[in-house]
């Protein structure tokens, strides 16, 4: 598909062809669709999650750039044709060389309305809605799903990490224990975009212009005859960026050697940046660790913590009165290690008809309701206070006329029912790109992490708390909901009893 690096939002990170990076499925449908004349029908998908991840009550949308990367470098090189020609079934090649040109000369065309990331999403809204040829809406799920279901899943864990740190500075250092080099890089990224300040990863920096930053490891205190000798050398190689790790033998005794080097690099004109403590019961050597600071003369000096913590943990800590200001989070961010998959699915909803006389709309049906499907050419509507206070959301058909009176409906409990009375609204789909071209630049990572921010500062309190979470209100429209249900039972089959 065509390739146009100049708007390439990520810079071309994924220029080279990506395009075999999906299920073999989506290319047996493809043929399937091709073969049926079938692959200009136009189609409407959406992509969303049914449950905020980690028992919360919101996720951070991310993901999007990565995704408009994707798509705007997307095609069928040769390598792929090759392999793709290479492919047998039981008694003949899988694609035949007819379907392959087809390939070949593919252009994507369809129209891309999206969430920006940074948005503060619920469950059941279109994080994204695809538009276009129904082979090549099709086609896309796959690399759609694993690039906005991690992206999202791990700006969200930074978002609730940096909830439970308030002002402090998190740090993210999980580069070694992420899954593979292209997890670890995307992982520094989403985590930036939730909320952290920083990371040490050095290609995540080069990539994205995230803030890098560091200390120093066991090692560099195990390689020097004492520990005292290693500050020394560090603060010679850093005399203004040093952070000593200090609990490589004992901590308090570190926190003393950190004190003593500190002293002499003081005496030079230099201060000690911090300490870290990566062991041990970080509330109580934190405390103790300040105290040792602050009547040494050192009350600015940071202390740094470490060691498999996540938000729940920074909470509890804080609890205890621990005197951490920076916390380095690597394995329970990066992993996202209590919910290691967010779970996004991409549904069809509605189809061209084939006499081009409309749309028809489309459900998967499910014994749960939860897990039905929602049909329609989705457009999520976000209704706020006057001081832009999220109140609830809407979800709409955008291809038929609203009601004047609106009224919305739980999806899951039809029981469940509000009327509208706000008047301020934002839609939250926006167009990214209209017959395969790029509409506009897409913000910076910067622009995303700030909007994050503002986003989660705007909810109340009671849907951000870890702790059972307010379900934030999210509806259809009830007309919508109407027409759902009529689909539902349509399609249903009614077995007598
Ligand atoms: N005050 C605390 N309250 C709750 N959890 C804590 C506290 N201090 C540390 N932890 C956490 O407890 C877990 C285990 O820490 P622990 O000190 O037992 O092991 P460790 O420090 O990794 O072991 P070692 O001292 O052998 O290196 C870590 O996730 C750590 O962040
Ligand atoms: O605990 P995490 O949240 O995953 O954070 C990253 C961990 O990686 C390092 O440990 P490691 O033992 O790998 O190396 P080190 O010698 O530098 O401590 C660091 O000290 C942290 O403990
Ligand atoms: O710079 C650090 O302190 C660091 C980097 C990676 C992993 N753990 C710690």
């Amino acid at each position: 598909m065509s390739s146009s690096q100049e708007n390439a939002p990520l810079s071309g990170l994924y220029a080279s062809s990506l395009s075999l990076v999906t299920d073999l499925y989506q290319l047996t449908m493809s043929y399937g669709y091709w073969k049926q004349g079938l692959q200009d029908r136009e189609a409407v998908f959406h992509l969303y999650f049914r449950r905020p991840p980690f028992g919360g009550g919101y996720a951070v949308c991310a993901g999007l750039a990565y995704a408009a990367d994707w798509l705007n470098n997307l095609r069928f090189a040769e390598a792929d044709l090759t392999y793709l020609a290479s492919l047998r079934g039981k008694n003949a090649p899988l694609f035949p060389p007819e379907f392959l040109a087809y390939l070949r000369d593919l252009r994507f065309t369809c129209d891309v309305d999206a969430m920006a990331e940074g948005t503060v999403v619920f469950a059941n809204e279109p994080l994204l809605r695809i538009k276009g040829p129904l082979l090549q809406a099709q086609l896309l799920e796959t690399a759609l799903l694993t690039l906005l279901n991690f992206q999202t899943l791990i700006a969200t864990k930074a978002a609730r990490i940096r909830e439970a740190a308030g002002d402090d500075q998190v740090f993210e250092f999980g580069l070694r224990r992420a899954q593979g080099f292209d997890g670890g890089l995307g992982a520094s990224r989403a985590a930036y975009l939730g909320g952290a300040d920083g990371t040490s990863n050095l290609l995540a920096g080069q990539h994205f212009g995230i803030p890098v930053r560091g200390t120093h490891a066991h090692s560099w205190v195990m390689s020097f005859e004492d520990e005292e000798a290693a500050f020394e050398a560090y603060a010679d190689a850093f005399p203004d960026d040093a952070v000593f790790l200090v609990d490589t033998y004992d901590t308090l005794e570190g926190v003393r050697r950190a004190i003593s080097v500190a002293r002499r690099m003081r005496a030079k004109g230099h201060e000690l940046g911090g300490i870290r403590l990566d062991s041990g019961d970080l509330a109580y050597l934190s405390r103790e660790a300040r105290a040792l600071l602050n009547e040494a003369g050192f009350p600015h000096t940071r202390i740094v913590a470490s060691n498999d913590l996540d938000e729940n943990l920074i909470t509890s800590l804080k609890q205890q009165g621990a005197q951490i200001d920076t916390w380095g989070i690597g394995t329970k961010l990066v992993t996202a290690y209590d919910q290691p998959a967010l779970g996004g699915v991409y549904k069809l909803a509605a189809l061209r008809r084939a006499d081009d006389s409309g749309w028809e709309y489309t459900v998967k049906i499910s014994e749960q309701l939860a897990k039905t499907s929602i049909p329609g050419i989705l457009q999520v509507r976000r209704y706020e206070t006057e001081k832009g206070q999220p109140r609830a959301d809407m979800l709409y058909n955008s291809a038929e006329p609203l009601p004047e009176n609106l009224t919305i409906v739980d999806p899951v409990d039809p029981t469940r029912r509000r009327p509208i009375r706000s008047t301020q609204y934002r839609e939250l789909l926006e167009p990214v790109f209209r017959a395969g071209k790029l509409v506009a630049p897409l913000p910076t990572l910067q622009e995303s992490r700030a909007k994050a921010q503002r986003e989660i500062a705007s909810l109340d309190l009671s849907i951000r708390r870890f702790l059972n979470p307010h379900v934030y209100p999210v509806g259809l429209e009830e007309s919508l909901n109407t027409f759902r249900m009529n689909l539902i039972l349509e399609k249903r089959p009614q077995r007598p009893a």
